[in-house]
């Protein structure tokens, strides 16, 4: 008898490393980090039992029970049940347990397994729990349980041969299987159960000297804690640009002596001011900053595999609570420092719908490393590059402040948010803190590849195409002087349409220029003012100059000032707009958050522009 596909679905309370198992039995490279609710949506996988014949494997957000508290943990259950659509019910369900953590692991399991469906378990973390001095007896927990219990290493790819071949063995098991009808069991029938199942499975528990107690004792204190938290993102914003300088100049170089071949080779024509205008000085102006946002990603992954990351959300917890907010957004809001988008996704995980809205409304208001260009280049060209204090650059000191004040818009939106369109009661944090682990080579070089990758595909595919178009409309039609393109151009219409809209705040046409198509994406604001200046200048006077050069020639300080104050707050990015109605299911809450989030980028940025005027800077 010849039949579909079988299906087995990783099951388990957050952070018990299923995506982990799930990237090691399939090949795939799903995120995986050392907090619970990291995966929120379900992600297919194709696993080979030992016979070569493939199998569906389905991961899952981790869940605490079969009754969801929030939108990840519904998926959760109605893949299990079979109600998702799109998804056929697994054929078997992988019970993925933290074996360092068995006591609260072992209360959802139960649940899964008074199902009556196939089941193995994976005993995963076997290596932590070691560490930690404790000895587990498989077949002591399997008797317990009544199911078949392999110990993993998922990180390790320990174990993963004996559980394909439980899979395997299950396979024909399940074709026919009718559901075991089992009694009706509480939860806290189950809690006490839990407890006694694992001090059964327990064979010994070394009274270990466990440094990370110590360790919580001080990041988690509440004197010690914040400023720890504090200093290191300092640490991580000078590296940013201390380290990123060097490697940020030679591919600098790189590209200018790549413009330079271009123009001295081919004739003088429109192809070749093309490339160098439009692709080179355009593209290369964001490529330049792939050393800046490894730096960044260096820090946030390592803050993640450490288990760092959920200390800090913990020591936040009571801010988030001052301005109506649980510490479960933390996670979400600390994602939307990589980016808004998955972000906005992890805000899947929080339980309170109007805590989850307010979240979802100032995300896009974390510093996301799209900004980090725009950021560096503006920072870069004004801020004198020296030290304010030994080993404090004033450069990273201004980055640094530009990232608070996105915090503080943040939270002075989530106040007011709260008290008004999305009123409710703060919800207390229950989060468990997850252990401290060293991160491996491996992951973090995985991890910051894939960020590499992400990034230049980004580049040559979004802003190329974004900063095409612009070239195109900035040179058709050809004007008569080449001094006059930008003006008499499409572009050059269109932006002095708007500049009569931003010239109060101190914005010009060439920003103008730069605004629209960074709607797209913010890094394009880079490429497009690159591209801008490279065709409004003459030939002689554009080789050699670089966009800072060219920044500092036509900008003031005020108008530079202004710039950085507008894209802190300004929502110039589609797939945010994109994903807020996603997850909103509509269009009323990405307009709203259009509307708020331009209204405070005009006030933000008229306010520094006046002030800056007032001081003289104009
Ligand atoms: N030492 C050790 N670490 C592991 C093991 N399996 C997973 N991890 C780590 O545990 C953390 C959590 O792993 P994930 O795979 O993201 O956990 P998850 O169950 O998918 O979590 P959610 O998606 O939040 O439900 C990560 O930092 C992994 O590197 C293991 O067997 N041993
Ligand atoms: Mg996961």
């Amino acid at each position: 008898m010849t039949r579909q596909t079988m299906i087995a679905a990783l099951v388990g309370n957050p952070n018990a490393g299923k995506s982990a198992l799930f990237n090691a039995l399939t090949g795939a490279r799903q995120k995986i980090a050392n907090y619970p609710g990291v995966t929120v949506e379900r992600k297919s996988g194709r696993m080979l039992l030992p016979s070569g014949e493939p199998v569906e494997l389905v991961d899952l957000p981790g869940s605490y029970s079969l009754n969801p508290s929030s939108p990840d943990e519904e998926v959760t259950r109605d893949v299990i049940f079979g109600r998702m659509a799109g998804q056929a019910q697994p054929d078997v369900l992988v019970i993925v347990l933290d074996a360092s953590n068995l006591e609260q692991h072992l209360v959802f399991a139960q649940e899964i397994i008074e199902l009556g469906r196939p089941v193995i378990v994976a005993l995963n973390m076997v290596d932590l729990a070691e560490r930690d001095g404790l000895v587990i007896d498989a077949g002591a927990l399997s008797s317990a349980l009544g199911v078949p219990v392999f110990p993993t290493v998922a990180v390790r790819r320990r174990g993963l041969a004996d559980l394909t071949a439980a899979v395997a063995a299950l396979r024909d098991r399940s074709l026919d299987a009718e559901p075991a009808h089992r009694p009706h069991v509480t939860a806290p029938e189950r809690r006490m159960l839990a407890r006694q199942i694992a001090r059964g499975a327990i064979l010994s528990e070394t009274a270990q000297h466990r440094i990370h107690t110590q360790l919580d004792r001080v990041l988690l204190h509440p004197w010690l804690g914040p400023p720890v938290l504090l200093a290191l993102l300092f640490v991580v914003f000078q590296a940013v640009f201390s380290w990123a300088k060097p490697l940020q100049d030679g591919l600098d170089n790189a590209f200018s002596g790549i413009g330079d071949l271009v123009r001295s080779e081919l004739p003088a024509s429109l192809l070749r001011d093309f490339l160098t205008d439009g692709v080179i000085a355009g593209v290369g102006s964001v490529v330049v900053f792939l050393p800046l946002i490894l730096i960044l990603f260096f820090f946030i992954l390592t803050m993640e595999a450490t288990g760092y990351m959920a200390r800090a959300a913990f020591l936040m917890d009571r801010a988030m609570a001052g301005v109506g907010l649980s510490g479960r957004s933390f996670i979400p809001l600390l994602s939307s420092f990589a980016c808004a988008v998955p972000g906005i996704m992890a805000t899947r995980s929080i339980t309170d719908p109007k805590d989850r809205l307010t979240t979802i409304l100032i995300a896009p208001l974390m510093t996301c490393s799209a900004r980090l260009p725009v950021y560096t280049v503006i920072i870069g060209a004004f801020v004198p590059s020296r030290q304010v204090l030994p080993g404090i650059g004033q450069q990273g000191l201004v980055l640094f402040g530009l990232y608070v004040f996105g915090v503080l818009g943040a939270m002075g939106a989530a106040l007011l948010l709260r008290r008004t369109v999305t009123k409710g009661a703060a919800s207390g944090f229950i989060m468990e803190m997850p252990k401290y682990q060293l991160p491996t080579v491996k992951d973090l070089a995985l991890g910051l590849w894939q960020r590499a990758y992400v990034f230049l595909r980004r580049a040559g595919t979004m802003i190329l195409s974004v900063t095409v178009v612009l070239w195109l409309l900035l040179n058709l039609p050809r004007a008569e002087n080449p001094q006059d393109q930008v003006d008499s151009s499409i572009a050059g219409h269109i932006a002095n349409g708007l500049a009569v809209v931003i010239e109060p705040i101190g914005f010009n046409r060439d920003i103008a220029l730069a605004l629209i198509p960074a709607m797209a994406a913010r890094e394009v604001a880079v490429s497009a003012l690159a591209t801008t200046y490279a065709v409004g200048a003459s030939d002689d006077e554009a080789q050699g100059k670089t966009l800072g050069a060219q920044l500092k020639t036509h900008w003031s300080l005020a108008t530079a000032l202004a710039f950085l104050a507008w894209f802190v707050f300004a929502p110039q990015c589609m797939s945010t707009i994109a994903v807020t109605r996603r997850e909103t299911n509509g269009w009323k809450w990405p307009a709203f958050m259009l509307v708020y989030l331009f209204g405070l980028a005009y006030v933000a940025a008229g306010l520094t522009y006046w002030t800056a005027v007032a001081f003289g800077l104009g």
